[in-house]
């Protein structure tokens, strides 16, 4: 397991780009037949990427987080950001086409990752975004688009986009966990502008469907003082909670989005207009 440490915003005032991506960006999660994981100590969250191959592949637990089975004292969020998968959980199917969430709720002993036939979209890629959790909350699926939709953007400001909610306050339970997709539609290429930070919570995004000859400048750093990444498909990036978290892409795209923190009041944010930055 990668271990990053936390972040203050005075630690990055005169990073190169490399310590910048070696703070932030999370690369190559996604190594077909591996379950790769990275720690960070922003809100203890740690992402994930499971590719099983022709075997089903099954979530191991780690020395770093002192656990017996990986959930025996935490929670995941899974999006399967390719082809048709499933996840078994203590021996229950469950069927993720692309773009499903799947919340496994503290106590699940048993995570096993496996593929569900070959479509156009490639083998299954399931994402993990895990926190922390001091109770159990159930499994529970949610199919893509059954969430919470929220149209936000404008076309002719390039940033039209839908926003699924899936494990939220007002949807699945979870301890800590605010998670969901967001997609640009095409012609649009910006993502979540106006900016925003939110204290009590620190964010990742994943991105994905970015063409391979594409990348999404993603903006970091505090509002008054940015700095930005050159991220690429199915690259992670993490978002302390003193960070903005925006970017733009040369296509259109999507991403995973999730939170944990101090609380999971999605609206709890505070904006930046943009003639407000620097
Ligand atoms: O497009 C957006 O705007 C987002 O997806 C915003 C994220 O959900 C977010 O940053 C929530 O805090
Ligand atoms: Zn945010």
């Amino acid at each position: 397991m990668e271990q990053r440490y936390a972040t203050s915003p005075e630690q990055i005032t005169g990073a190169t780009t490399q310590e910048l991506r070696d703070r932030f960006l999370v690369q190559d999660l996604f190594v077909p037949g591996e379950v790769n994981v990275t720690y960070t100590h922003h809100d203890r969250v740690v992402l994930g990427g499971a590719v099983p191959g022709d075997a089903p592949l099954a979530l191991p637990t780690y020395d770093e987080i002192r656990s017996e089975y990986f959930l025996e004292h935490r929670e995941v969020g899974i999006v399967n950001v390719g082809g048709a998968g499933t996840v078994t959980t203590d021996g229950e199917v469950h069927e993720l086409p692309k773009g499903a969430c799947l919340y496994v709720g503290r106590g699940v002993r048993e995570v096993v990752f496996a593929n569900a036939g070959s479509g156009d979209e490639g083998p299954a890629a399931f994402y993990l975004f895990s926190a922390p959790a001091h109770t159990a909350y159930p499994t529970v699926l949610t199919l893509p688009g059954q969430g919470t939709v929220r149209e936000l953007g404008d076309q002719v400001t390039s940033n039209r986009r839908s926003l699924n909610q899936y494990i939220h306050e007002n949807g699945v339970k979870s301890c800590q966990i605010v998670m969901g997709v967001t997609s640009l539609h095409p012609g649009s290429m910006w993502n979540t502008m106006p900016a925003h930070t939110h204290d009590r919570r620190t964010e990742c995004y994943l991105y994905f469907d970015v063409p391979a000859d594409a990348r999404v400048v993603h903006l970091c750093g505090r509002p008054t003082e940015t700095r930005h990444l050159v991220v690429a498909d199915r690259e992670a990036v993490i978002s302390p909670s003193w960070s903005v978290h925006s970017g733009v892409g040369t296509a259109a795209y999507s991403f995973v989005w999730a939170m944990a923190g101090e609380n999971q009041s999605f609206d709890d944010m505070d904006g930046f207009p943009v003639t407000t930055m620097r």
